[in-house]
């Protein structure tokens, strides 16, 4: 069988990498494209959101065709619409298409391909690395760090936001049939909650904290409680979030961040609400008086575990930090971590189906960027189904 090490991501991806204007084409406002058509939610440097149709692509060996069913719009996709880039490094240069939180089914395969056929149901992990033996990231499992990862919608890579979508066949992950493509798109940022709980070594029992009620603090609040943690304290800056977290997990204990207030005001509130200083923090939010106020909350061995993307640079209370052991650690998108994330959600350990609060078709999907974008509306995560 043809893998994607023998092909090559470069091979791969190179026609969707250089896709430009000659190969696709930009929708008029109010043409209605035909149902079979490519059409996908592209963003650009002039920070417009809009329609484009491509060609369907043919899987070549060791690809599958994929309609995609569901995806969800990430916090990162309207970043990218809205502010051209994330970082230095992921810089939005030209027409990109958006998504990579997608689930979808198997509609044709390639050369080569045994494990799929037709109907089949899956998960499509968002980032594919390279795979190559002499890749040490890859060599070694931790494949998110991998150089020539191709991470969907994160340009120069087109998203998976589209009709049919061509992905390797070895990174999808079957979906049992009690667990929706709803479900299945939502294992993305299940994922990347996961890696947090993993890496950040949360045991039964742990009196957490989590910082931020947006979409990976909320994801990441069902894992925490379902690995055990008690209690749980989550803040945010909106009372309607922690309201969301409530219903969720009606034993979750709230703290409403105030601003004008500081970051040891904030943990005196955060450790009355925790009987006492937590022994971790998952920081969803990046924000650097947010990561403060999580230090603060901290026993002395504590733990912050920064999930939450941010400002270039930022200072840290260092002196807090070393005179309490508090150890800081970071985490870059996942890796192993899809047929966890399935098998939480197959089993009802995690119910992730609450999160979804807005569905769009594919056609609208620029009506669904809008509403995702706007707090107004008080979505927590839009799905764009086909
Ligand atoms: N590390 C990774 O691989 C990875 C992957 C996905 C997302 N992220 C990052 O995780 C973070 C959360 O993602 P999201 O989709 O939930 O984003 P989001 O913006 O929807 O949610 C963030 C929440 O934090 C709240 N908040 C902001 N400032 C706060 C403060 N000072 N104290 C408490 N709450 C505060 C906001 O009100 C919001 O509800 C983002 O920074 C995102 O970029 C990281
Ligand atoms: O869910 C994964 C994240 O959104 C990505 O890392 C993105 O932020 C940048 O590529
Ligand atoms: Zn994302
Ligand atoms: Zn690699």
């Amino acid at each position: 069988m043809t893998t994607t090490a023998e092909v090559g991501n470069a091979e791969i991806y190179s026609p969707l990498k250089v896709l430009k204007h000659p190969d696709f084409r930009v929708l008029a406002a109010g043409e209605k494209p035909s149902s079979d058509a490519n059409i996908a939610a592209f963003y650009n440097p002039q920070h417009e959101i809009h329609l484009v149709e491509k060609p369907k692509p043919k899987p070549g060996p060791g690809q599958v065709l994929l309609h995609v069913r569901a995806t969800g719009i990430c916090g990162s996709d309207v970043h990218f619409w809205q502010h051209g880039r994330i970082g230095d490094s992921m810089v939005v240069t030209d027409e990109c298409g958006s998504g990579h939180e997608s689930a979808g089914e198997v509609v044709e395969v390639g050369e080569g391909v045994t494990q799929w056929k037709v109907g089949d149901r899956v998960a499509i992990e968002a980032g594919v690395p390279c795979s190559q033996p002499a890749c040490d990231a890859c060599r070694t499992g931790r494949y998110n760090a991998c150089p020539d990862v191709v991470f969907f919608s994160t340009p120069p890579f087109h998203g998976t936001l589209t009709r049919w979508h061509l992905h390797p066949a070895q990174w999808l992950h079957r979906l049992p049939d009690n667990v929706t493509f709803e479900e299945g798109s939502l294992c993305e940022p299940l994922a990347v909650a996961l890696a947090g709980i993993e890496r950040s070594g949360l045991r039964l029992g742990d009196p957490v904290l989590i910082c931020g009620a947006g979409p990976i603090g909320l994801i990441s609040l069902l894992s925490a409680r379902a690995a055990g943690a008690e209690p749980i304290v989550i803040t945010d800056l909106f009372q309607s979030r922690l309201d969301f977290a409530k219903k969720l997990v009606p034993g979750v204990r709230t703290v409403l961040i105030k601003r004008g207030t500081t970051s040891k005001e904030q943990a005196q509130e955060i450790k009355a609400a925790g009987d006492g200083p937590l022994k971790l923090a998952l920081e969803c939010t990046g924000v650097e008086s947010s990561v403060h106020t999580a230090v603060h909350s901290m026993q002395f061995g504590g733990k912050v575990f920064i999930i939450g993307v941010g400002k270039n640079e930022q200072v840290f209370p260092f002196m807090h930090l070393s005179a309490n052991e508090i150890d800081v650690s970071f985490q870059y998108r996942y890796a192993n971590q899809y047929p966890k994330a399935i098998r939480l959600v197959a089993g009802g350990l995690i119910n992730i189906k609450p999160l979804v609060t807005h569905r769009f078709a594919l056609e609208d999907a620029v009506d669904a960027f809008h509403v995702a974008a706007d707090p107004a509306q008080g979505a927590i995560k839009v799905q764009i189904q086909d």
